[in-house]
């Protein structure tokens, strides 16, 4: 097996363990895991990303934000980059929701291209996951409002890859939303 691949494998592992109590807000209630590993998948199988710490920061880009996992853990096992691209996309959840949603928007010009590229597959998972089913107690306007704050953020993040934009402005296309 070649080493990255490994070092691929061994995120994925740790996000596993680390996201093993946790299930998404879909009535199937799926693994929570389900979700790096398809942010993930949209890098390497859509975006055509072979950047093995962006591959490794999109596994574990949810770790710090949703479990008790620390930034200093994740650049013990998997280095200073892959911790920075994670550092950078992950929300402070002492903040007030509306806060860290406004944050993200006058966030996303200033990250890496790293970073930016976790959060472009990101929205494109969560906005194609929100089409395949609603998540418990969202109301549609709830939906459209998530579609609308994703577009924004999307807008700082674009100039990174022209195949994962071009995707996520069909979804807001889509949904009657201008791009
Ligand atoms: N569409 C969808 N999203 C779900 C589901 N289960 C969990 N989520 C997560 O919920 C978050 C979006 O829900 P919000 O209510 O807007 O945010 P919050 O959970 O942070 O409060 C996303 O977090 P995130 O990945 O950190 O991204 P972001 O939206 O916060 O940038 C997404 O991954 C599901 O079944 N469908
Ligand atoms: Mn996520």
């Amino acid at each position: 097996m070649s080493s990255d691949a490994a070092l691929i494998l061994e995120a994925a592992n740790f996000a596993a363990e680390k996201h093993k109590q946790q299930r998404r807000k879909d009535p199937e209630k799926t693994p929570y895991i389900n979700h790096p590993l398809g942010v993930a998948r949209i890098l390497s199988h859509e975006g055509g990303i072979t950047d093995t710490a962006v591959l490794q920061a999109a596994l574990l880009h949810d770790t710090v934000e949703d479990t008790n996992t620390t930034f200093e853990e994740i650049e013990l096992h998997f280095g200073q980059d892959v911790r920075n691209i994670v550092e950078e996309v992950t929300d402070d959840k002492t903040l007030p929701k509306m806060e860290r949603k406004r944050l993200q928007m006058e966030h996303a010009p200033h990250c890496s291209q790293k970073a930016k590229l976790v959060k472009l597959a990101d929205k494109l998972y969560n906005l194609r996951d929100l089409k395949r089913c609603t998540p418990e107690g969202w109301s549609e306007q709830r939906v459209q409002e998530y579609f609308q704050w994703a577009s924004e953020v999307v807008k700082g993040l674009r100039g990174t890859n022209s195949i994962l934009e071009g995707k996520l402005d069909h979804m807001f296309m889509d949904q009657g939303i201008a791009v």
